[in-house]
């Protein structure tokens, strides 16, 4: 099983990298690619952890030796949010960033599940999807933004509220991972009842999670762990889907099979294929179907960016 993770070097991709070379299945490998020259040693780092999993790094300007037979590619690679700035700002640089990226996974491992945690997903998975496709290579089940980080910063905030243990909630996040495409479904969660102050609290802070962060850490760079942890646990179940284990299910953007916009998060049941199953929405209070017409307009913006990008 060989992951390749892009963008290794940076804040998350060292916190994944160091997650993964410990959690991954005996058979393990993992490949570590950043254009800094760093990489190599992190490589090296990571080798003394006493793991099964075989970790190589690469650098310089090309990927491919990095993609090479890959399973899952994930990309982290890209700039991060200052104080001040939306994930929206970060499009300029990180649009061309993961073009090029996703055409060398196109050429390089057309067969792999591909995780985008780059922002703004909500725009770049669209942008990953157009380049595969003029590849030829687009499977929609396979390309995932990766949106893991709201379900635990759900979880977390849930058990705080709650006096429980967040390991024991799971809230399914859906939409997207921006402002008012992030909706965290507070009605779905077993055995919990919310009051609506409770709920718009809930949602205000999830949606404003990632700022949170960004402002704490004061221009010095967004989530690095949490999202390092968040993407650990999303590529252990990609890897367990893909080892054949049955019922694995995360919440992730994809492509959607709704007329309501092309991408959007909701709980997946996932299989070797990547995707076996989109599952229903479920029953939504009246907060949540409003909260899902307020996002329309602006998740659709998103996607047509990524669209119009991929026609300069
Ligand atoms: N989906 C989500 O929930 C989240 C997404 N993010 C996003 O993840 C991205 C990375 O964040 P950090 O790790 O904190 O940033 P960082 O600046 O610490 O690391 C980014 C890394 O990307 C590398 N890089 C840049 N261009 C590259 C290229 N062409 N090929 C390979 N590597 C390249 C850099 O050398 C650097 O090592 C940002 O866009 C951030 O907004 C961050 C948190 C949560
Ligand atoms: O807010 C950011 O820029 C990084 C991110 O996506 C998050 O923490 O959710």
């Amino acid at each position: 099983m060989k992951v390749a993770l892009l963008g290794a070097a940076g804040g998350i991709g060292q916190a994944l990298a160091l997650l993964l070379t410990t959690r991954l299945p005996q058979d393990g490998e993992l490949s570590l690619y950043d254009i800094a020259p760093v990489t190599a040693g992190i490589a090296v780092d990571l080798s003394h952890i006493p793991s099964p999993v075989k970790v190589r790094g690469f650098c310089g300007p090309d990927a491919s030796p990095a993609l090479l037979g890959a399973d899952i590619v994930l990309i982290v690679a890209g700039v991060a949010r200052k104080p001040g700035m939306d994930r929206a700002d970060l499009f300029n640089v990180n649009a061309g960033i993961v073009r090029q990226l996703v055409g060398q996974v196109a050429v390089c491992a057309p067969e792999a599940l591909i995780g985008i945690v780059t922002n703004p997903v909500n725009t770049l998975v669209a942008i990953a999807a157009g380049v595969l496709a003029q590849a030829g290579v687009y499977q929609p089940q396979k390309l995932f933004g990766i949106t893991t980080l709201d379900v635990i910063r759900a979880n977390s905030y849930v058990a705080a509220m709650k006096g429980l243990r967040p390991d024991q909630i799971e809230v399914p996040v859906v939409g997207g991972h921006s402002g008012v495409t992030i909706l965290p479904l507070l009605s779905q969660v077993p055995g919990i009842t919310f009051s609506d102050e409770e709920v718009n609290l809930l949602t205000r802070r999830i949606r404003n999670a990632g700022t949170e962060v960004v402002e704490a850490k004061a221009g010095a760079g967004s989530a690095t762990l949490a999202m390092g942890y968040a993407a650990a646990r999303f590529t252990l179940s990609l890897v367990r889907a893909l080892q054949g284990q049955q019922g694995i299910i995360e919440c992730a953007y994809v492509e959607s099979e709704s007329a309501f916009s092309r991408f959007f998060a909701q709980p997946l049941l996932l299989g070797p294929q990547g995707v076996s199953a989109r599952r229903p929405l479920g029953i939504l209070s009246d907060f949540e179907q409003q909260a899902l017409q307020d996002m329309r307009a602006a998740l659709n913006q998103d996607i047509a960016l990524g669209d119009q990008f991929l026609q300069q």
